[in-house]
């Protein structure tokens, strides 16, 4: 009997695909959001930067807006990244969901895992990242970092005219509700038919995956992963990178 354990098996390989090709219109007028600065530095540098903390990640596609991908490109080459990660660069379209399936579309075949993190949340921990990556890892096909809710949240009926008073028709339990985060992490082939078979306008990915009949899981997400979408997470998304300097000691 040989003593020469079996190799063990090659971990699957995982790239991201960041979309940051959205205008950000609730941020108010100025560039496209992921190229506005948190601290002098673009929010979309911050945002390789989370994902290519993980070591795990050995190629990025970042999303560009539809005519800007020059210009993301310059922005990568004017900004230290690990050198570990490959970048790519590709256009994106007109919606978050068509913007990320034109990233799947550049995916070189050999990466079996897939995270699609947006470019608007620039401050999600490391730790929260390889959570997500590791439960893909472990046999899951679609991942979401999940917190629980502070809001009791209501179902209303929508108001013909924005500002009208609009009826609750419901209130779901707060327990069982989550607000999830990105990284979304997916076994590739599980995303691709997703998006190659879902034809309605979602918010996210997870819930593609989720029309398929597949399970999504929850891991715990973190209170710094948040979106910046209004002027006021700015000022927090900067608070925290204060914060974050006083705690290295800088
Ligand atoms: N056509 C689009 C629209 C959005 N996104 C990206 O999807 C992520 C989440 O979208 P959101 O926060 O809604 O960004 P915006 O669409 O830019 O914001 P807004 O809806 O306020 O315009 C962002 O990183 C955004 O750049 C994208 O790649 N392509
Ligand atoms: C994907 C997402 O970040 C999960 O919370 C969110 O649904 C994106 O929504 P947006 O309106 O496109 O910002």
């Amino acid at each position: 009997m040989s003593d020469v354990s079996p190799p063990s098996p090659t971990p699957a390989r995982t790239a991201a695909v960041i979309p940051a090709a959205g205008r950000g219109v609730r941020l108010g007028p100025g560039a496209p959001k992921a190229l506005r600065a948190l601290n002098g530095t673009p929010m979309l540098i911050h945002a390789l930067r989370a994902l290519a903390a993980s070591r795990a990640v050995s190629l990025v596609v970042v999303v560009a807006p539809p005519d800007g991908a020059a210009e993301v490109k310059s922005l990568l080459d004017a900004h230290a990244l690990p050198e570990r990660t490959d970048f790519l660069v590709v256009p994106g379209g007109e919606s978050r969901q068509e913007s990320v399936k034109l990233g799947l579309d550049a995916l070189p075949p050999e990466y079996d895992i897939v995270l699609v993190h947006d470019a608007a949340r620039p401050l999600v921990p490391v730790d929260t990242v390889d959570a997500v990556i590791e439960a893909v890892r472990e046999g899951a096909v679609a991942v979401v970092p999940a917190l629980p809710l502070a809001d009791t949240v209501k179902e209303v009926e929508p108001a013909a005219v924005p500002g009208d008073p609009e009826p609750v028709v419901a209130t779901p339990q707060r327990a069982r509700l989550r607000a999830v985060q990105t990284p979304q992490g997916f076994d590739r082939a599980t995303l691709v038919r997703a998006h190659e078979t879902v034809t309605e306008n979602v918010t996210d990915d997870a819930s593609m995956v989720e029309q398929l009949g597949e399970t999504v899981v929850t891991v715990p997400g973190h209170e710094e992963a948040f979106k910046v979408t209004r002027p006021l997470d700015l000022v927090l998304a900067e608070a925290v990178l204060a914060r974050r300097r006083l705690n290295d000691g800088f």
